[in-house]
């Protein structure tokens, strides 16, 4: 396929590498909004910076260049960008993490809130921890987690970035040199506790799984997750 790189930052630069290995071409890299005609790709990977990546998957609709996106800290514009990828007749797939695992992750997280949803001495947190040039917090992984155990939970109803309140998960954002992206949901009782944590080694799992996304995306209509794509039901 002809791909389009939208952001080659960090993670451009990682698909780009893995891209090549499986025989595709890039046909553009761009960490501009504009300067380049969207349309010679096949499909574009907008992973971007959260000013820029609504502006930049509705480009890639209005010319019928599907797209799959995975930057982070720009979802109050997701149901937006939604509609007009429907009138578009577009195709787009948006993850909040790509990796394999967090895909698999984020499923245990909902059974796990599931369970839990009667357990009135458990209280649930959030801990994530990125690298220190990460722009947003709390992650979109958080966010997506929270949201899921919002979703199963009756005790929760919101959630707070680094404050406790009530009915509210409390969400810790640590950031230190060099972590990849590590996501733990705890549990603690006065009598015991339990946690389930994924830890990205390195950026190759995000990538990886944006190709994957982008590969399957390719000749669909309409709007997918990751749960279509692996065949999660
Ligand atoms: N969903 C997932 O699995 C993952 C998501 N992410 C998310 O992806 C995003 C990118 O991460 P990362 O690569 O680490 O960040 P980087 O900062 O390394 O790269 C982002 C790049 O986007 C460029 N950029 C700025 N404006 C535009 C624009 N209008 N169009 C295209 N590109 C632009 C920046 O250029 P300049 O520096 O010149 O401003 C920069 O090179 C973040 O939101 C991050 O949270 C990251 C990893 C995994
Ligand atoms: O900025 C990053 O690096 C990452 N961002 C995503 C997020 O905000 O959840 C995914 C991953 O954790 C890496």
């Amino acid at each position: 396929m002809k791909i389009a790189l939208l952001g080659y930052g960090k993670m451009g630069k990682t698909i780009e590498n893995l891209a090549k290995q499986r025989g595709h071409d890039i046909v553009i890299k761009t960490n501009k909004e504009t300067g380049y005609d969207i349309s010679i790709a096949d499909v574009a990977i907008d992973f971007s910076v959260p000013d820029a990546a609504f502006n930049n998957v509705v480009k890639c609709f209005k010319n019928r260049v599907p797209v799959v996106s995975g930057t982070t800290g720009w979802l109050d514009n997701y149901n937006k960008a939604v509609s007009i990828c429907n009138e578009e007749q577009g195709a787009f797939i948006y993850a909040s993490n790509f990796s394999l695992g967090v895909t698999i992750f984020f499923e245990l997280n909902t059974q796990l809130a599931k369970m839990m949803a009667n357990l009135k001495d458990y209280n649930v947190s959030i801990e994530e921890v990125h690298h220190t040039q990460k722009l947003d917090a709390p992650s979109g992984t958080a966010i997506t987690l929270a949201q899921s155990i919002i979703n199963e939970h009756p005790a929760y109803q919101k959630w707070n970035l680094n404050t406790e309140t009530a009915h509210s998960i409390p969400i810790t954002a640590k950031r230190i040199a060099d972590v990849s992206g590590k996501h733990t949901i705890s549990y603690s009782s006065p009598t015991d506790s339990i946690s389930i944590t994924h830890n990205a080694n390195n950026r190759q799992g995000f990538a990886q799984g944006a190709l994957v996304a982008a590969e399957w995306l390719y000749g669909k209509t309409g709007v997918f997750t990751m749960k279509d794509v692996l065949k999660i039901s």
